[in-house]
């Protein structure tokens, strides 16, 4: 994997010497308020060098724990669909690191494979070549560490709000008066408090997010695996989701792997942002360090010069990907 060189050093190697970075720092509260600029981070002195501040990658690196989520080497492929048809290689060669409390986004074009990743790291999909480990430890089976969040919904239509949130830990035989009460505060967290008794269909897509975030969360999973999980929501409720999954995350800062087509959204919310080549065979084929200052507010920090150099910077080496991802798929149609 290549790491970017930094022109304007937004990003490098992490190195295990490196210092915290001061944005990682738990807060206290919730849905806690953002600074009016969402600039750089203040702990850094505010300058671009500051930027260059640990990713919490090499923070565990220096300690010696284990990585969230590792995969190494990692081919993935799907047998072919015709009588001749060749095996189709969708994943090649991917190594991938998350650390525990890191937010790692992944973007690249349609259809190379950043589903098929998550899949890999939820124990849906077993590399043919290569390992997964989670905190250490071979893959076997269904990711247990983990929580995922699709794009598309996955609430009972029958069953109340709280129900739907309460549902994982029901299933885990945490009594039912138990579930409820740790429902109700899980709503009150995603701010739907006042929608306990509702029905799916009785809210608004934003709504169901939340949710579906809760639903998610409730379960207190190590590591958040997250599928364009806000994809289908107009551009305005997906900054509120994008805000609130950060405000949630700083509070309890799981791992999280994002899987996104959208490189605003990844550099808004991670730490670290992931490129993937075109497929077939399809190998990440970059990362960046984003070091801009937390907490930040999705709106405000795309505004910074900051933000724009390091979009400038991320496109420049996944453009001419996308436009081959585009390319192939219209071949095949
Ligand atoms: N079950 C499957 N059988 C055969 N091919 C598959 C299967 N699942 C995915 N693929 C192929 O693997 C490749 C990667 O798919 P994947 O869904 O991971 O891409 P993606 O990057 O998440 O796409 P998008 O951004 O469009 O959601 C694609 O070419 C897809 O057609």
């Amino acid at each position: 994997m290549r790491v970017m060189a930094a022109s304007v050093n937004f990003q490098r190697p992490i190195r295990s010497g490196d210092l915290p970075h001061p944005g990682l720092r738990r807060q206290s509260g919730w849905l806690t308020s953002r600074p009016q600029s969402a600039g750089l981070d203040p702990g850094t002195g505010g300058n671009m060098t500051g930027l260059n501040t640990a990713a919490p990658g090499a923070l565990q690196a220096a300690a010696g724990a284990a990585p969230a989520a590792q995969l190494d080497g990692v081919r993935i492929s799907f047998p072919a669909s015709g009588p001749r048809g060749a095996e189709f290689i969708a994943v090649e060669g991917a190594s991938l690191t998350v650390a525990d409390g890191e937010f790692v986004a992944i973007v690249g074009p349609t259809g190379c494979g950043k589903s098929t990743l998550l899949n890999a790291t939820a124990g849906l999909l077993v590399p043919s070549v290569g390992s997964v480990s989670i905190f250490g430890a071979p893959l076997k089976g269904l990711n247990r560490s983990a929580g995922y969040l699709f794009q598309a919904e996955a609430l009972f239509p029958w069953k109340t709000v709280i129900d739907n949130v309460a549902i994982g830990l029901d299933v885990a035989g945490v009594p039912t008066a138990q579930a409820r009460e740790r429902a109700a505060a899980w709503l009150k967290r995603v701010g739907l408090g006042a929608f306990a008794d509702r029905y799916p269909h009785m809210l608004s897509g934003g709504q169901r997010k939340r949710v579906g975030l809760a639903q998610v969360l409730i379960r207190d999973p190590k590591i958040l695996l997250m599928d364009e999980p806000f994809g289908p929501l107009d551009a305005q409720t997906r900054q509120i989701m994008g805000n609130l999954l950060l405000d949630l995350w700083t509070q309890d800062r799981k791992a999280v792997l994002f899987v996104t087509h959208d490189l605003d959204e990844a550099i808004a919310l991670a730490d670290r942002v992931v490129i993937m080549s075109a497929g077939p065979a399809s190998r990440i084929i970059g990362e960046w360090r984003i070091g801009l200052a937390r907490p930040r507010d999705i709106a405000e920090v795309r505004l910074l010069p900051e933000f724009h150099a390091l979009h400038r910077e991320i496109w420049g080496a996944l453009r001419e990907e996308v436009v081959k991802g585009y390319r192939q798929t219209e071949e095949v149609a």
